[in-house]
């Protein structure tokens, strides 16, 4: 796979699995709350990254580090190896995209276009244009009277078209119906597959997330929880079913992430890591779909699911 250097145009080579963002025990402090603690994580270039976790969990501010708008109080963060707060060319490969869209209302879409190339030295006016036109979005048009699916679009062929390396979007599909995300999500893909770059992106709508992202980081109160390839981690995951009195026996075998039992039946979302789930007929054992595997990991906050330490380097 092969991206650009933002800051000279060249192109690099770049493989699959070289770091696009390592943060390293990585930590910021409001006042007296730690909106983020003892973050260590990982992220392999080419990837697209769902980052979710409930409200206040610290997305946000993790995504600002990211993109170096947030001072840490503790720990260093790197984008494709470099200091993000030290490297001017780490930040030219970077493009953000706030939760609050950064748009002007009163401009027209052939406006922002051209206050995006006027602040980007790596701006690709045909990419805009032709997304713009594939979407059908007219470009004389004020942006604020454009449909909110239709901001969204506009927002996100304005980071797209600078080229970056490493696009980071905080809630992109906030306030969009079912059909909207979906147009957004798609656009996005579209966008990954022509330029390989890697996306970090929040999001409450853990269903839009499935087809798109392919890594997960859940982070839950200030702190990262799950970190990881999700086919991987599906596949490390299975729903048990079974005798309610033989639960505790499964429970001593493997780590049980959230469970329900009544007087006769268990449901057990257990860890599996690769041995069988039970070889009891007794039992039945299913697969995980990505939605019950973060919601079992929010409701269990004491489990964590995290590449071991030589594996976070790789
Ligand atoms: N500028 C700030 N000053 C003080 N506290 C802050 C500031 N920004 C964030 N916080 C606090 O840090 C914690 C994490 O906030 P953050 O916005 O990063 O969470 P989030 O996961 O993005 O939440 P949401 O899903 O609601 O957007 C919260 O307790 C929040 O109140």
């Amino acid at each position: 796979m092969t991206g650009t250097d933002g800051m000279t145009g060249t192109p690099i080579a770049r493989t699959y699995g070289d770091s696009a963002l390592e943060t390293t025990g990585l930590g910021v402090r409001y006042r007296r709350t730690w909106a983020l603690r003892d973050c260590s994580l990982s992220i392999p270039a080419g990837r697209v990254v769902a980052l979710v976790g409930p409200n206040g969990a610290g997305k946000s501010t993790f995504l600002r580090l990211a993109v170096g708008l947030v001072t840490p109080t503790r720990g260093s963060v790197r984008v494709f190896g470099e200091p993000i707060r030290q490297s001017a060319a780490a930040l030219a490969r970077v493009s953000f995209l706030a939760q609050d869209k950064p748009l002007y209302d009163g401009f027209t879409v052939t406006e922002m276009l051209r206050f995006g190339r006027h602040l980007n030295p790596g701006w690709d006016d045909d990419l805009a244009r032709e997304r713009l036109a594939d979407l059908d979005i007219p470009l004389n048009r004020k942006v604020g009277t454009l449909s909110g699916g239709q901001q969204a679009q506009v927002a996100l062929t304005v980071a797209v078209a600078k080229r970056p390396d490493l696009l980071v979007m905080d809630e992109p599909l906030a306030n969009l119906d079912p059909a909207a995300r979906h147009d957004v999500m798609s656009s996005l893909m579209a966008a990954v597959v022509e330029t390989g770059m890697t996306v970090v992106l929040s999001s409450h709508v853990v269903p839009d997330l499935k087809d798109t992202c392919d890594w997960l980081v859940l982070l839950n109160r200030g702190q990262v929880q799950v970190s990881g390839d999700i086919d991987d981690l599906l596949a490390a995951h299975h729903v048990l079913s079974g005798p309610a009195g033989l639960a505790d026996g499964v429970a001593a075998r493997m780590p049980v992430i959230s469970e329900s039992r009544s007087d006769r039946q268990a449901t057990l979302l257990v860890r599996t890591d690769g041995r069988t789930p039970s070889h009891d007929p007794r039992w039945s054992a299913r697969g995980v779909t990505l939605e019950e595997l973060v919601v079992a990991y929010l409701r269990s906050p004491d489990d964590a699911a995290l590449p071991r330490p030589a594996l976070a380097l790789s």
